[in-house]
């Protein structure tokens, strides 16, 4: 099967599918990389041709193979960040202004194209079609909003503290960035890193998710046609067998002054670790585990549409889906009841296809892990409501899923849960639930229903997260400061502190003036 075959008659402009990297404003095959014949991962195969190692990119939806893309490694990625370092050069001698209209262009053609880049990323990724075209308009406006930010960074004049002297501060780019991005949004995270890191004067070189590489390469076709530079964006697409090197090599080359990673906070961790040896900045949008919490005096009816917004938004996949459900004592009944009615009328099917709310998750082992997870909790004593059941769609897809007598030790309520599990419990104080949700390290969003305005200020300031939505199962927009505290990250993406990353603070002081 090749690209061309998989996304014939589905796309306005078929050359929006790259199945190269992009270096140094050129589009490359793999230097050539170790023999990856051998791989472990019969998923991301890679094979050995005359256009150099290349992998296969899979459809979830239907588990066939799309196509080939280039495999490419850590040889590569020296060379994009060379190229990035030279492109540097000039590019942080630009305007702001420059470099803004340049990203206005990048926005309005990711607009115009926001059909067959849905197409392209309901394919790879599973999302579902409407959604998919939702994120690449979310992915537009953080281009943007970056745009205009870019006038915006201003150092500041600093009162003298001697005669004869003038002081101030200056905002420079970081230099080279590095980023890491997840499957999960295969367009909307790059947007949100590049976006601002082209806006300070910061070149980059971006290493995709081996599972949506597809995306990110039609993504830089478009900023190349916007008019980014050779070398200011570069992408070096890889199968998951060289993530480890690639990462590796981002983290430890001098040249690179900045890593921002999206993902698992293991591989953030770790990556933060390999970044110390050259004292690197990074920025690390990492897991979550969001409470969402009901209170007996909230809307139920809102509470209910809210938690399936948030819930099953991306088919439970996305890092501030919420994950542990406490719904208080007296309206436990008729929420579970009202939940059950309208997750079961939740459409499930091919991500390409309309009029499906929900799709496949990423692969088949990720179906795997979740219903092992459900199974444990059925055995310490959770009750299915809802799912449960093996899905008929194909092995990636997992049955929507509603448990209740869900305790906090089990793993459904311990762990990041990737899928369509709602895992509900009961509470009965505010005490207590800010205590339960509170007990973990991870931090990233939270959410609370309750028509009691005290209540919504305390809530608000004692979970302990980066985010909070109060009565609203659906936070994201491109003008909020995003990222977690405690384990769930370090650094703010997105709003007017969103460049803030990308920029160095630099105090000047002027003698010998009178
Ligand atoms: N916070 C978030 O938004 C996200 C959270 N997750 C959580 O993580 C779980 C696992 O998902 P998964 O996709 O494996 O997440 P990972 O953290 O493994 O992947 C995210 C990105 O990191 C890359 N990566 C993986 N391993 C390394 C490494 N050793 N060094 C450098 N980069 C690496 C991946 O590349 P490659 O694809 O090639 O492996 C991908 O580009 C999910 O079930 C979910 O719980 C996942 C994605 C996003
Ligand atoms: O799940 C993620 O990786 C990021 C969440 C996307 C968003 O809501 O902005």
């Amino acid at each position: 099967m090749t690209l061309a075959t998989s996304f014939k008659g589905l796309l306005r402009r078929p050359d929006l599918i790259q199945s190269q990297g992009y270096i140094g404003g050129r589009w490359l095959n793999a230097i050539s990389g170790t023999d990856m014949a051998h791989a472990k991962t019969p998923r991301h195969e890679c094979s050995w041709s005359s256009l150099g190692h290349t992998y296969t990119v899979t459809d979830p939806s239907l588990d066939t193979p799309l196509g080939h893309v280039a495999a490419m490694t850590a040889e590569d990625t020296h060379v994009a960040i060379a190229a990035a370092e030279a492109a540097f050069q000039d590019w942080k001698k630009t305007t702001p202004t420059h470099r803004g209209a340049i990203l206005q262009k990048w926005d309005r053609l990711l607009r115009e194209n926001e059909a067959d880049l849905g197409m392209i990323m309901a394919k790879e990724s599973g999302k579902p079609i409407a959604e998919a075209i939702g994120e690449v308009s979310y992915a537009a406006d953080y281009l943007k909003f970056f745009g205009h930010e870019a006038l915006r960074s201003e150092g500041f004049m600093i009162p003298s503290h001697a005669n004869g002297r003038r002081m101030m501060a200056l905002r420079q780019p970081v230099g080279v960035c590095g980023m890491i991005t997840p499957w999960n949004f295969p367009i909307g995270m790059l947007a949100r890193k590049v976006g601002p890191a082209l806006a300070a004067g910061c070149t980059a070189v971006v290493k995709p998710a081996a599972a949506t590489p597809l995306s990110a390469l039609a993504f830089a076709k478009l900023g190349e046609e916007a008019g980014v530079p050779a070398g200011v964006m570069n992408i070096v697409p890889s199968p998951h067998e060289s993530a480890a090197e690639i990462g590796r090599t981002l983290c430890e080359t001098p040249q690179v002054r900045k890593l921002t990673f999206t993902g698992s906070t293991t591989v953030g961790k770790q990556l933060t670790k390999q970044c110390a040896a050259t004292l690197k900045r990074v920025s690390m949008e990492l897991g979550g585990l969001a409470p969402f919490i009901v209170f007996d005096d909230a809307d139920i009816p809102a509470a209910v549409e809210g938690l399936v917004q948030g819930k099953f938004r991306n088919t439970g996949q996305t890092c501030v889906c919420p994950n542990r459900v406490y719904v208080q004592a007296g309206s436990f009944d008729a929420f579970a009841e009202q939940l059950v009615a309208r997750v079961a009328q939740l459409k499930q099917g091919i991500a390409h296809e309309r009029g499906f709310d929900l799709g496949p998750l990423i692969n088949p082992g990720a179906v795997d892990k979740l219903t092992g997870v459900v199974a444990e909790a059925i055995a310490h004593g959770a009750k299915p409501l809802l799912g449960a059941t093996p899905s008929v769609l194909g092995p990636a897809y997992m049955t929507p899923t509603v448990l209740t007598d869900v305790t906090p030790a089990m793993r459904v309520a311990q762990e990041e849960c990737f899928g369509p599990i709602v895992a509900l419990q009961k509470f009965h104080t505010e005490d207590e639930v800010v205590a339960a949700a509170n007990a973990t390290e991870m931090g990233l969003a939270a959410y609370c229903y309750t028509k009691d305005l005290g209540r919504a200020w305390r809530m608000s300031e004692n979970l302990e997260a980066g985010m909070v939505g109060i009565n609203v199962g659906l936070i994201s927009a491109v003008q909020a400061p995003f990222g977690g505290i405690k384990q769930s990250g370090l650094g703010r993406e997105g709003s007017i502190v969103g460049m803030e990353d990308y920029t160095e603070l630099k105090y000047v002081c002027m003698g010998g003036l009178a």
